[in-house]
């Protein structure tokens, strides 16, 4: 491909983009990867050319665009002068730029959103600027496989992560799932700050433990390795297809404790009733706007509205109540979100409390995972105590 043909074809990307951002569609690296499969004239260097150009257009930009074009060119003008000047070279290209075009501001994200940071962090830009930034790639060493310093020396570019125990991060760039200790389930990817809320639960072998809102499974797995394989682990969901990628990861793992549950939302205890008051360990690692993960999809910034943001914590309200319905006295129940807003954590947390006055929280009170200070993704984590 011409560098003018990359730029009309990151512009193209841009656009479908946008549409899933307005309309629920895929995430930006499903729509580059189906981009792509019917295109095979693009060489590994043209891919990779576009998808970073992609990626830097949806960083830069913090508002959602009006279209494709007008983010390119705000973006060019801004940042990138020699990609304005391949406008209207090539037939392949984007056409000529014409006095008075669209063009996309720069900015770390929606106003609205900025303003809530604002209200919460009186660092709230270098914060948003840490979440513009690209994320590293960690890996959870699967203790019952094996053991972080087993697998250390055969993952090149690896080092141990600072706070979580079994926590590998790669400095240097690898296919990861080429590798032979991935495909055998010695390692799996996931975020030091997600290994962290698995961790906060204190799992320990013979429990029963419910993981809540569990999706594919990142943390059930974390959560049966602490288990021992012992127990029982049961990850409820609501998303059937989520769901049903836990059992291969759970067999790639050798995770063998875990039963899973489809919950009809709304009304999720119907299927949870044995467990009432039943459970050691409950994890409510809650459906969230997902602004803590904006490093590594910085498209979700542009998909949030103020509607799907109320519908959001209000889920969030109901599925905490449910998760301390299940608590057995002494239990520990732990919320979560890969969220940074206060109405999302901290608020949420509060209200709990002040429902639940037999749930106290932990010593250290919540905790907040920030980028720029932990190196993780953005979470908000509360851990309590179910008075005896
Ligand atoms: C933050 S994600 C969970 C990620 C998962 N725990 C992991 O570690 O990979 C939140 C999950 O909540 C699920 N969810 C949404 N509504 C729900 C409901 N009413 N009951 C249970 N789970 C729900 C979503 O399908 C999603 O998988």
């Amino acid at each position: 491909m011409t560098p003018a043909a990359r730029v009309e074809a990151a512009i193209v990307l841009l656009d479908e983009i946008i549409a899933a951002a307005v309309g629920g569609g895929a995430a930006a690296d499903t729509l580059i990867q189906r981009y792509f499969k019917t295109r095979r004239y693009a060489g590994s260097k043209d891919r990779r050319a576009v998808r970073d150009l992609v990626y830097h257009v949806i960083r830069a930009l913090g508002e959602r665009p009006e279209n494709g074009r007008a983010a390119m060119i705000g973006y060019a003008r801004a940042e990138a002068p020699d990609l304005l000047a391949l406008f209207g070279t090539d037939p392949r290209g984007p056409v000529a730029v014409v006095a008075g075009e669209p063009a996309a501001a720069l900015g770390l994200a929606p106003e609205w959103l900025i303003a809530k940071f604002a209200a919460e962090y009186a660092d709230a830009e270098t914060l948003l600027a840490a979440l513009a930034e690209r994320a590293p790639l960690d890996l959870r060493v699967n203790r019952l496989k094996t053991t972080r310093s087993a697998v250390l020396p055969l993952i090149p570019g690896a080092v141990p992560t600072v706070h979580a125990q079994d926590g590998l991060r790669m400095v240097e760039a690898l296919n990861v799932e080429d590798l032979p200790v991935y495909a055998d389930g010695r390692v799996e990817v996931q975020d030091e700050g997600s290994q962290l809320i698995a961790a906060a639960c204190s799992a320990q072998p013979e429990m029963t433990v419910v993981d809540l809102c569990a999706g594919a499974g990142g943390k059930t797995l974390a959560l049966a390795a602490d288990m021992e394989n012992r127990g029982r682990l049961i990850a409820c969901d609501a998303d059937r297809s989520r769901l049903s990628r836990l059992g291969p990861r759970a067999a790639r793992a050798g995770a063998a404790n875990i039963e899973t549950r489809l919950l009809d939302p709304g009304r999720e205890a119907d299927a949870l009733g044995d467990l009432l008051g039943a459970a050691d360990v409950v994890l409510i690692d809650a459906p969230c706007s997902g602004t803590g993960t904006w490093r590594r999809n910085p498209e979700a910034r542009w998909r949030l509205t103020p509607q799907r943001f109320a519908r959001l914590t209000a889920l969030q309200a109901h599925l905490a109540d449910l998760g301390a319905r299940l608590l057995k006295p002494g239990g520990r129940l732990v919320y979560a979100v890969c969220s940074l807003l206060p109405e999302e954590g901290r608020l949420q947390a509060e209200a709990l409390s002040k429902a639940h006055p037999d749930l106290a929280l932990d010593g250290g009170g919540a905790q907040i995972l920030r980028p720029d200070r932990d190196e993780t993704d953005g979470f908000f984590i509360a851990g309590y105590e179910k008075s005896c």
